[in-house]
Order: structure tokens, then sequence, then C-alpha cells
């Protein structure tokens, strides 16, 4: 057990191993924390943790409709999702911080790999599904996830890290290292945004 998190009564299923969290090298930090925030200590009541395959009863997925929709998910949906991508060893790193205060996650964010042939059989990794609860905001958190996420992936042998972001959020990523290039992006969408 790491630090990330006390253990509690019963066995806690994570998305991946918590112990790789202790691996990161910290001090390869991109981006200033103030008021000694770090992911040890990312603020009173706060731990930031793999996903766990009950937070959909921490509200994880009230959560992820402050970022886009959800729709209707069951408790077994969302369980089956989470066990596919545990199954996929290496390949989904969801961080999340969880207000011990209220047991609610207040915080998300997707680290995906790509495996590849090209690039010496390297991997690629897309950061995804950034969000902190607007009550939250303002707090470093965001960046404390995408930075653990950016370290995470470097940490892990990417040979390039890359996202999609609206415009007005190039200056948050911008703080990690990230910025804009001459390719298009491309969408090709199977069911209409709203
Ligand atoms: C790849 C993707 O997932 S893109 C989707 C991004 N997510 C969303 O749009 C969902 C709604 N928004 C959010 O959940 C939040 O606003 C987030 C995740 C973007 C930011 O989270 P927060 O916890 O509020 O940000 P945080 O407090 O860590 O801000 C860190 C720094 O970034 C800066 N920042 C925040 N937003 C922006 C922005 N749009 N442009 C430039 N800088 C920004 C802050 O000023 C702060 O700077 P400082 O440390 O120098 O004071």
């Amino acid at each position: 057990m790491t630090n990330f998190e006390e253990p509690i009564n019963g066995t806690i299923n994570y998305l991946f191993d918590p112990n790789i969290l202790e691996e990161i090298d910290w001090s390869k930090i991109k981006c200033n924390f103030q008021n000694g925030v770090s992911y040890k200590k990312p603020g009173d009541g706060l731990v930031v943790r793999p996903l766990r395959d009950d937070d959909i009863h921490r509200d994880y997925l009230l959560l992820m409709s402050q970022l886009t929709k959800v729709g209707i998910v069951t408790e077994e949906q969302f369980k089956k999702r989470f066990e596919d991508m545990k199954r996929c060893e290496g390949t989904y790193y969801i961080l999340v911080i969880e207000d011990k205060s209220t047991n609610k996650i207040v915080g998300s964010s997707s680290l995906i790999f790509e495996q590849k042939f090209i690039h010496s059989a390297g991997q690629r990794g897309r950061i995804e599904d950034v969000v902190v609860n607007g009550d939250y905001r303002g707090k470093q958190l965001g960046k404390l996830l995408v930075q653990l996420l950016v370290l995470l992936g470097e940490l892990l042998g990417v040979y390039k890290l890359s996202l999609e972001c609206k415009h007005d959020k190039v200056g948050f990523y911008e703080n990690f290292g990230f910025a804009k290039d001459d390719q298009a992006f491309m969408i090709r969408r199977f069911i209409e945004k709203n």
C-alpha cells in the first residue's frame, strides 16, 4: 500500500498498481506548485490515487458530466468497462482525486497508451478527460493531475504525448511543455455533439 490512501476494509480494486506512482521523479516537473501542493499533499482531506471499481459510488460519473455528456451508465456497465480496461494491462491509467471528507471524486484525468510498430515498437500516450469539480477549481488540482500523468508517461517510456483541447485551454497545457504543431486535428463524428 502506498501513502496515497489508507487501507480500508475489504479488497481495493485499483485500475492500476498505485505503487507505480511512487516511482515518478517529481524533480522533473515543468510547472510550479504553490503552498506546498504535491502529489502526496494535494490539499486538506484529498488523496490522489488510481480509479477504483467502486468509484461510481463516489460520484465519479457526476464529475465526468462536468466535462461532457455521460448518458446512462449502470453500475454493471461501469464495472465491466473497468475490468475491460484493467485487462489491457499497461494501457489505461486513470488518476483521480478523492475528497475523503465527503467520499467524492473531485478530479480525474486519463493517460492512455497506444502500442506501435513504428518508433522501434514504441508507445505514444494520450492525455484525455481532464476534469476538476467546479467547487475545487483554482486549487492546482488540474495541474497536479496532468503533471503526474506527464511524468508517468515519461517514466513508462512514451516517445510522445498528445491531447486535444479547446483553444481556451491551450495556455493551461503549455504549462507542461505541450505545444501546438502544424498538423491538422481531424474528426468524424458518428453521434452529433450536443
Ligand atoms: C485533454 C482534455 O481533457 S481537455 C478538457 C479540459 N477539461 C475541461 O475543460 C473541463 C472543465 N474544466 C476543468 O475541469 C478545469 O478548469 C481544468 C481541469 C481545465 C483546470 O483545473 P483547475 O484545478 O481549476 O486548474 P488549476 O488550479 O490546477 O490551474 C493551474 C494553473 O493553470 C492556469 N489555468 C487554468 N485554466 C487555464 C486556461 N484555460 N488557460 C491558461 N491557464 C489556465 C491557472 O491559472 C493556474 O495557474 P497558476 O498555477 O500559475 O496559478
